[in-house]
């Protein structure tokens, strides 16, 4: 079968791609609007990579962009990668989008190209060379080294986005829900790394989509991040690993939670120092604990659970409130401070390496919230009120309740020894914020793992007695 030619791409494409996207796309666990009926799907941009034809199959690599219409929801736009065979070999099977044989596209299967490592061995090779291909912009760190002959392999972790990783030595993160901006992902683990933290994988290389180079006067458009290249950390654990180990032996992870507060307030300060940061106003606090409660709000209408709670876990935010309108802080600081945070903090976003330094990865913040609001600055004690939640979760998980209590002493006892700030002296901003991370938790869980719905549930209800 001789190759498309370029002009003819798109059309086919889509053509081919509507059927099988409708079937393939729900079933991956990054789809972000599972149960929702599918409208349109729009092709926003598609790249050749590796042109048609030769070693690489009748596609080569082919990158798409396609917009995806859903009622109740803005559209929504993902990154796929795609190879393409006339007789898909066994190994990949499990990745083609449709039936594997007599494949819709010309006659051949298309299917997720990140499960095969020579298109994904092809990838690595584009990430060396900075440049544009189409509308697609790489990126290199000038210090970047990448060693000849690393294998790649999918990673197989349970994750919101795709990872590949290289030998022992890089990790790929491919974004496949994706907005125009910058990621955070990227941005802070830059910044980190520039600024010499020990406490971030390295980005390396990474690529997004440009507009086309400019014909006049009209103003750029944001470039769209799309897959960031980083250094990979072999032989760590991550903590939710650890934790929920230590919660079923009854076992004592103290010193380890408490080395976690420090890496955590290292990482704060870095980031404070490298980014903007500010002290917020009265005015700033109170639309942050509105936020908050529009935020309840909405979860109670979707789970109902929440209700009976609902009243008295908004006395937090009121008290966050006060918090603005009286001029005061937060405690011993004097005042609160916004910056770059993490922003989706937990257990399972830090990874102990075997000289039992503790890393923080994905600084992506919650997925769910929109793009300029991950990258706000915000209260550090966000990021802190998110991991002692994952202390609770992983007791709770475990059975063994009275393990958290200990535990997040530990964490909140190292937090404050490196960054001065004890956020035990700060009541009022850490049940604000964990009150607020417990509500996302909840419907986190209901959409997608409602056997875990109690976890948080248990914590609204304690949050509601008033304990923090
Ligand atoms: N630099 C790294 N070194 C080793 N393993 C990593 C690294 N980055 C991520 N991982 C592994 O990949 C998993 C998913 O990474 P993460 O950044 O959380 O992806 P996602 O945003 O898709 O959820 C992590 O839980 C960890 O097991
Ligand atoms: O890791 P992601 O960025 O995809 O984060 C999402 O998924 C997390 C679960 O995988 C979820 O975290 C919640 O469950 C964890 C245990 O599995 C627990 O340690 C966290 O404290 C709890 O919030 C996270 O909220 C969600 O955004």
């Amino acid at each position: 079968m001789p190759p498309p030619a370029r002009r003819d791409l798109e059309p086919g494409l889509l053509n081919s791609l509507d059927p099988l996207l409708r079937g393939w796309l729900p079933r991956q666990r990054w789809f972000a609007g599972k149960g929702l009926p599918i409208g349109r799907l729009r092709l926003a941009q598609a790249t050749e990579l590796v042109p048609p034809g030769g070693r690489l199959g009748p596609l080569g690599l082919l990158h798409v962009l396609i917009d995806v219409e859903q009622p109740g929801r803005p559209a929504d736009c993902y990154q796929l990668l795609l190879g393409a065979h006339p007789l898909l070999p066994s190994s990949l099977v499990r990745a083609a989008l449709g039936p594997a044989v007599g494949g819709p596209y010309d006659g051949l299967t298309l299917y997720d190209a990140p499960h095969d490592p020579q298109l994904t061995a092809v990838l690595l090779d584009r990430l060396r060379l900075p440049g544009r291909t189409g509308r697609l912009r790489f990126t290199a760190e000038p210090t970047a080294a990448f060693p000849p002959g690393l294998t790649p392999r999918l990673s197989t972790a349970e994750q919101s986005n795709t990872s590949v990783v290289y030998g022992d030595a890089y990790i790929l993160k491919l974004f496949r829900r994706v907005s125009p901006g910058t990621n955070p992902d990227l941005e802070l683990s830059l910044a980190l790394a520039r600024a010499g933290s020990r406490r971030v994988a390295e980005p390396v290389a990474w690529f997004e989509a440009v507009d086309e180079p400019s014909q006049g006067s009209a103003p750029a458009g944001e470039p769209v991040t799309l897959g960031v290249l980083q250094r990979f950390l072999p032989g760590s654990s991550d903590g939710w690993t650890l934790a929920t180990a230590s919660v079923a032996g009854d076992g004592d992870f103290r010193a380890d939670a408490a080395a976690l507060g420090r890496a955590t307030a290292e990482v704060h300060a870095a980031l404070a120092e490298a980014l903007p940061a500010h002290r917020l106003d009265g005015a700033a606090l109170e639309r942050i604990a509105s936020g908050m409660a529009r935020r309840l709000e909405e979860t109670a209408a979707e789970v109902p659970s929440i209700r009976p709670y609902a009243a008295a876990l908004r006395s937090a935010y009121d008290d966050l409130a006060k918090l603005g309108a009286s001029g005061g802080a937060g405690g011993a600081a004097g005042g609160v401070t916004a910056q770059r945070v993490h922003g989706d903090l937990h257990l399972g976003q830090a990874l102990r390496g075997p000289d039992g330094v503790w890393v923080l990865i994905d600084f992506e913040g919650e997925p769910a919230r929109p793009l300029a609001e991950r990258r706000r600055p915000a209260p550090p004690v966000q990021d802190v009120a998110g991991m002692l939640r994952s202390f609770d979760y992983a007791a709770h998980h475990g059975g063994n309740g009275p393990w958290a209590a200990r535990h997040r002493d530990a964490y909140l006892a190292g937090y404050a020894e490196v960054s001065g700030v004890d956020p035990r002296e700060q009541p009022v901003l850490i049940r604000a914020f964990e009150t607020d991370k417990a509500v996302y938790e909840a419907r986190y869980e209901a959409r997608h793992r409602p056997d875990w719905l109690p976890i948080p549930l248990s914590a609204l209800a304690r949050l509601a007695g008033g304990t923090a």
